[in-house]
């Protein structure tokens, strides 16, 4: 089931919480809805689930209009961040309950509720514990539990909002893995509201940033991280240097240093104020000045595993730069702590400034 939204808004009093929408969810897709806290992933959430209605727009499921139907109306699956378990029920219970609620002449009989929650609970591969409660079960059991019970009704869509939020990295890590695994499994369309950006570019097939109740970006995870469209993007997601200069044609010059820019990397203004983001493993040290953005003092040096990664105090950033290299063309190097480096980019993010 696809969903589409169309010029959505909606306000709570004066403010603005969503601002003109419009998406185009894919059948059997995951979409991660990426973004700070308070940009509006949860309100939006809660729209296409029905649980709360937009000032206007409209949001269709395939070809049926749901703007005006409550959330049972749409069949939609939820799944919130904390495990809303039923405490004195069954873990079985808590699966077969969204079934066993439903008005008799459509409710399913005994037998085969049965049989379907039995064949969710092997799905989220807890079916030993049907009969344990929800206090007996880990934060991550729980929310497979949450899950399937979430699927018992088959829904059309599924909604997940901040699914693994309360739970620790490591548990979060093999859920996200099992999800992704799951969802391709069922194939339902699927949203899953997240403000971790590792966690939206591993496990989803498609990545929607927000901004201030706005959308900046819907793209594949890998345009997200490797081809930001807005500075926003660039900035939120993956670490980032900052360097603030003047575009003056083909070259870049942040005080003394003038740097020759690729072709590929071009803005389409190349006049004025601009600001330069480059990611710290697309820059290379060097001891000669030669196309430099900038140099500075090796203020700290870090080793992780195969990687090594050196901090930088600049004039030209007002944050230490930080630069990624392997262990190998670190010791090639051997670069000491408070040895002056040149800092050239492989590649550069140019965003300019129209108010300057
Ligand atoms: N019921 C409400 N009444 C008033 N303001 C609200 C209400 N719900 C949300 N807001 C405001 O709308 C904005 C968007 O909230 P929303 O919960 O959608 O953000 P979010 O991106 O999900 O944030 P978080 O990651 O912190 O959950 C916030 O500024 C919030 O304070």
């Amino acid at each position: 089931m696809s969903v589409t939204i169309q010029n959505l808004n909606k306000h709570f009093g004066d403010f603005a919480a969503l601002k003109n929408i419009n998406l185009e969810l894919n059948v059997g897709e995951l979409t991660a809805l990426l973004g700070p806290s308070g940009c509006g992933k949860t309100s939006l959430l809660r729209i296409i689930a029905g649980l709360d209605f937009a000032d206007s727009g409209k949001i269709w499921f395939a070809k049926r209009e749901v703007t005006e139907l409550s959330a049972a109306q749409r069949k939609v699956g939820f799944v919130f961040q904390h495990y809303a378990l039923f405490r004195q029920m069954t873990i079985f219970d808590n699966v077969a309950f969204g079934l066993q609620v439903q008005p008799r002449r459509v409710r399913p009989s005994k037998a085969e509720i049965a049989d379907r929650v039995f064949k969710l609970l092997q799905l989220v591969k807890l079916e030993h514990l049907a009969q344990s409660y929800p206090d007996q079960l880990s934060g991550g059991q729980r929310q497979r539990v949450a899950l399937a019970r979430a699927l018992a009704v088959k829904p059309e869509v599924l909604l997940l909002d901040e699914p693994f939020g309360a739970l620790d990295a490591q548990v979060r890590k093999t859920l996200r893995r099992w999800l992704r695994t799951l969802q391709h499994e069922l194939n339902i369309t699927t949203v899953f509201v997240t403000h971790d950006q590792e966690e939206a570019l591993e496990v989803s097939d498609r990545v929607v940033v927000m901004n201030q109740g706005r959308v900046e970006q819907v793209d594949l995870p890998r345009n997200i991280y490797y081809a930001p469209q807005t500075e926003f993007v660039t900035e939120f997601v993956g670490d980032n240097n900052v360097f603030h200069g003047h575009l003056q044609q083909d070259q870049l010059i942040i005080g003394e240093f003038v740097h020759q820019i690729k072709a590929n990397g071009k803005p389409n203004h190349n006049h004025g104020s601009t600001t330069a983001y480059v990611r710290p493993y697309e820059l290379t040290l060097s001891r000669h000045s030669n196309n430099a953005l900038a140099k500075g003092e090796i203020s700290h040096i870090y080793n992780i595993g195969f990687l090594t990664r050196v901090e930088i105090h600049s004039s030209q950033s007002q944050q230490p730069i930080e630069v990624l290299l392997t262990q190998a063309q670190f010791q090639q190097q051997q670069y000491q702590l408070g040895e002056t480096v040149f800092l050239i980019p492989d590649n550069l993010n140019l965003f300019q400034n129209m108010n300057l």
